[in-house]
């Protein structure tokens, strides 16, 4: 842990809840009493000291620090089976590393679906005192993006694992801050809806945080979405937004009328609040990527020279059409680095390709990566890589390539079966290593989705994304100048995504597809590298499995 930090200590205690988070009633998962959890502010070299105590009464949990890399405490990772065991219910682990970067980032839940039952909450790491960030502001917000069920994570889960399948559907609901409305719409008066127009008097779970504004001033909105599926466009009427972080990192400046984001990923952006102060404003999230059948989520900009409650003038922005791929590419790739922002190596040692398909294992629908589907084992590759298990999970690592011939634009007629399995890529460490994700046809009819895949450990380059299939001569395109860094990145339909990261992090991480149910569907892969140069793992991450069995044995 860094020399001269402060630590910070925070006691979190993990429940369920009875919350009216969009005006309904539904048990949610939440921290403190709170949902969403509490928001955690640090400083850059900060000790984050998180004492997590189970209080769910039959089943296990852990969070993830999103975004944060975990240097020398790979076991503080917060992911079950992975980094470390499920704390059982009356458990408390303890939490601690090091924040070493500032940005914007959030944790949330890496057990079973316990993200999409509202196990989430921000996590905001400032420059030290005295350090001024690259660019201007007077003030900041903060909005956390979600998507609310009302079927509860274990119907969702079950429905996924059965057969028939079951798919979760849509969302019923979007929410900022963990407030959306169901059954009434902020704008009622304004678009044409069926619904009635909320009525608020304030001091409703359900009532929208209002974003108050003073004239003239420059604001920093930090946005971070942790959907369980829905791509997301926030936008703001009348106001441009100027991107200058994302996922924790410095972006060359850009200035956009609204912005998409993906499940894992976050943004900074800088608001001037140059317009008419006797209006008020929209705030709004809409889905992309996915056939919309939920209402937009909405809150308000309200210049302080008027009451929050003078009614907008115009209704909400209108969600840009959702399956519009040439927009959405149009803003992904905008994206770039922030000049001064360290650049890839030139070239990389290994090469994983990783193509991405929806499969039937045995009847049951699963996506696999390379013909492996994931199904994590009972004990913590971390513990049971570090002490030579080898009985813990399959010692064949998966294939790092796919057939050539493999037709990425037609169902998976020919292999329609893929493999349960768990094996791990293993990498030498400071090893570079491009992947190349690789998006293909759905299992059924035509079509293909977008995919947001999430690396923990690392930040990586993004090179560039491709249409079609990926072919010899593609590396020649590789942005290998202003790569932006960043831990999440999608995959359009139909295309692929290369990126470019150095395995410099003894550990073993996951790498997945961020969206909830495809995870639980097996969207993932392990990668793993220098874990005999891992410290000592605190016993409290290897109570489980075939490390919890050698530390009885120790004791005996
Ligand atoms: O994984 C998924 O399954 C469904 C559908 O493909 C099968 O019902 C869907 O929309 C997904 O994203």
């Amino acid at each position: 842990l860094s020399v001269g930090g402060r630590v910070r200590h925070y006691k979190f205690d993990v429940e369920y809840m009875i919350k009216t988070p969009d005006c309904l009633e539904h048990v949610v998962m939440g921290i403190n009493g709170q949902f969403p959890g509490p928001t955690i502010r640090a400083q850059v070299g900060d000790i984050l000291h998180i004492a997590l105590t189970n209080k769910l009464s039959t089943e296990g949990t852990v969070i993830h620090w999103h975004g944060i890399r975990q240097f020398r405490t790979p076991w503080a990772d917060g992911t079950a089976s992975i980094s470390q065991c499920a704390i059982n219910p009356g458990e408390t682990y303890h939490y601690r590393f090091t924040v070493d970067k500032p940005g914007t980032y959030f944790y949330h839940g890496h057990y079973g679906m316990q993200r999409a039952a509202g196990l989430y909450g921000s996590l905001i790491v400032d420059l030290p005192k005295g350090q001024n960030e690259p660019f201007h502001y007077d003030d900041e917000f903060n909005l956390l993006l979600s998507d609310l069920w009302h079927t509860s994570s274990h119907e969702q889960e079950v429905g996924l694992s059965s057969k028939p399948f079951r798919w979760i559907g849509e969302p019923q609901s979007l929410l900022i801050n963990g407030r959306g409305q169901f059954n009434c719409s902020l704008a009622a008066k304004l678009v044409n809806t069926t619904l009635p127009q909320c009525n608020f008097r304030g001091g409703e779970q359900c009532a929208p945080q209002i974003l108050h504004v003073e004239p003239n001033k420059t604001y920093r909105i930090r946005i971070a979405s942790t959907t369980s599926l829905a791509s997301l466009n926030l936008a703001i009427s009348n106001h441009k937004l100027v991107v200058v972080e994302a996922d924790g990192n410095y972006v060359q400046p850009f200035a956009v009328d609204d912005i998409d984001i993906y499940s894992g990923e976050t943004y900074s952006v800088l608001l001037r609040t140059d317009q008419n102060p006797n209006n008020n404003y929209w705030v709004s999230i809409g889905v992309r990527g996915r056939l919309p059948k939920t209402p937009q989520g909405l809150t308000i900009l309200n210049y302080k020279t008027i009451s929050a409650s003078v009614f907008p003038t115009s209704p909400p922005p209108i969600t840009p059409l959702w399956n519009d791929f040439e927009r959405s590419k149009s803003f992904t790739k905008k994206v770039i680095a922030k000049v001064g922002t360290p650049q890839p190596p030139k070239f990389s040692d290994r090469k994983v390709f990783l193509l991405n398909t929806q499969n039937l294992v045995d009847g049951f629908i699963k996506w696999a990566i390379n013909n492996m589907s994931l199904a994590l084992p009972p004990t913590p590759y971390l513990g049971s890589i570090k002490f030579k298990l080898n009985n813990a999970f399959d010692q064949k690592p998966p294939p790092e390539k796919f057939p050539q011939d493999y037709d990425i634009f037609n169902p998976p007629t020919k292999n329609p079966n893929a493999n349960i399995g768990n094996g791990v890529y293993t990498f030498h460490l400071d090893e570079v290593v491009d992947v190349i994700l690789q998006n293909a046809n759905q299992l059924n009819g035509i079509g293909s989705e977008i995919h947001p895949w999430h690396l923990h450990g690392h930040d990586f380059w993004v090179l560039g994304y491709g249409e079609g299939k990926f072919k010899d001569g593609d590396e020649n395109k590789f942005n290998l100048t202003h790569a932006p860094l960043r831990n999440t990145a999608v995959i359009f339909p139909y295309g692929w995504t290369a990126l470019r990261f150095k395995a410099d992090n003894p550990g073993v991480w996951a790498f997945h597809c961020h969206i909830e149910p495809h995870l639980h569907m097996g969207m993932g892969v392990i990668f793993a590298e220098g874990v005999h140069k891992v410290g000592k793992i605190p016993n409290e991450a290897l109570t489980c499995g075939l490390t919890g069995k050698l530390l009885v044995n120790k004791r005996h």
